[in-house]
C-alpha cells in the first residue's frame, strides 16, 4: 500500500559559512531547480516550499581561535532553528535545503526541543563520509561543517550548543552514522571516547548495506521521530560530485536507494536535512538531481512491484 506522509515544508538556506569551498550557497537552488518539490508532490505528498532562511554574507575569512566565522555561523543556525521549529510548530515536515552541514545544528536542535516537548523519542540518522565531530582545539580546517555532531552532543562554543535552549541537544545515543569513510585523527579518539555508532564503508563492504540499515534503524518505537541528516558527500564522488570534500569509496545507486528505501518502509521519517550540494562543482546539476531521485525512494517510490 503507499503510505501516506505528513505534509511538508521545504526551505533553503542559502549560505556556505561553514566549509572551506565556496559554492554550497546555491544548493536550495540547485534542488529546486532538479524538481523537488514537484517530485514530492508527485508523489502525493502535500507540499509547500516556505522559501529562504536570510542571514549574514560570507566574509570567506581563515580561522579564528579555531572557528571559520563563528559569528555568521550562530546567525545562520539561530535563523534555521526558528524556522524549522515553525514548521514543526504547524504540524508540518521540515526539510532543510542546504546549505553546508554546519546548519543541521539549528535543524535538530528545534526537532530534538519539538521531540522533547512532545514525549516522543529522536533517532537521528546521519548519512555521511564524515563523524562531523570535530572541536576547536582538534580541527584541522576551523570549518564548522566539521563540528556539528559534537556541537549538538554539547561539545563546542556555547553560542552553538546551547542553540535550542537545552544543552546537550541530543545525546551520542541517539545517533547512527552511516558511510563514514574520513575521520580525522583526533576526531576518531572523540568519538570512540563518546561512544558514536558508526557504520563505516569498512562495516558496509563486509556485511552489506541490508544488515547495515538493519541495524542502523533497530529499536525503533512506533512513535519514533525519524531525523535523516543527508549529506550528499556520503555518495560515491563519481556519482555525486557536486560537493565540497568529497572523499572515494563513497555508496554506490542502489546501495543509497536501499538506505532510502529501508527509511521509508518504516514510516517514521519525522524532519530531512539535505546538504553539501554544491553546484559550483557539479555536472550539469547531476548531485542535485540524484538527491531528488533518492529523496524521492525516501518518500516512498520503490524501483520493486512493491506499492
Ligand atoms: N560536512 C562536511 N562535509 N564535513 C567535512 C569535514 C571535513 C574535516 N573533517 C574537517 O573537519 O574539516
Ligand atoms: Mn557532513
Ligand atoms: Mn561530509
Amino acid at each position: 500500500m503507499p503510505r501516506r506522509y505528513p505534509p511538508v515544508s521545504i526551505f533553503g538556506v542559502p549560505t556556505d559559512v561553514g566549509a572551506g569551498t565556496r559554492g554550497a550557497s546555491m544548493g536550495p537552488e540547485a534542488l529546486r531547480v532538479a524538481g523537488l518539490g514537484e517530485a514530492l508532490a508527485a508523489r502525493g505528498v502535500d507540499v509547500v516550499d516556505a522559501g529562504d532562511v536570510v542571514g549574514p554574507k560570507n566574509p570567506w575569512r581563515g580561522p579564528q581561535a579555531g572557528y571559520r566565522h563563528l559569528d555568521e555561523v550562530v546567525a545562520w543556525n539561530r535563523g534555521v532553528f526558528e524556522a524549522s521549529s515553525g514548521i514543526l510548530g504547524e504540524g508540518r515536515m521540515p526539510v532543510m535545503l542546504g546549505g553546508d552541514h554546519c546548519l543541521a545544528i539549528g535543524s535538530i536542535a528545534a526537532v530534538a526541543d519539538h521531540c522533547r516537548r512532545a514525549g516522543r523519542a529522536l533517532r537521528v540518522l546521519w548519512l555521511d563520509a564524515h563523524t562531523d565531530f570535530n572541536t576547536s582545539t582538534i580541527t584541522p580546517s576551523g570549518n564548522v561543517h566539521g563540528m556539528p555532531v559534537a556541537c549538538l552532543c554539547g561539545i563546542g562554543p556555547e553560542a552553538l550548543t546551547g542553540i535550542g535552549g537545552h544543552v546537550p541537544a541530543i545525546v551520542p545515543a541517539q545517533v547512527r552514522q552511516l558511510g563514514i569513510r574520513s575521520v580525522d585523527q583526533d576526531e576518531k579518539r572523540l568519538v570512540k571516547e563518546h561512544r558514536l555508532d558508526i557504520y563505516d564503508m569498512r562495516y558496509i563492504d563486509e556485511v552489506g548495506m541490508k544488515r547495515a540499515m538493519e541495524q542502523a534503524l533497530q529499536d525503533l518505537a512506533p512513535d519514533t521521530h525519524l531525523h535523516v541528516s543527508f549529506d550528499v558527500d556520503i555518495l560515491d564522488p563519481t556519482i555525486a560530485p557536486g560537493t565540497g570534500t568529497p572523499i572515494p569509496g563513497g555508496v554506490n545507486y542502489r546501495e543509497a536507494q536501499l538506505i532510502m528505501e529501508m527509511i521509508a518502509d518504516t514510516g517514521l521519517l519525522g524532519s530531512l536535512d539535505i546538504v553539501e550540494v554544491n553546484p559550483a562543482l557539479d555536472a550539469r546539476n547531476a548531485t542535485a538531481e540524484l538527491a531528488v531521485d533518492l529523496v524521492e525512494s525516501l518518500f516512498g517510490k520503490s524501483t520493486l512491484m512493491r506499492d
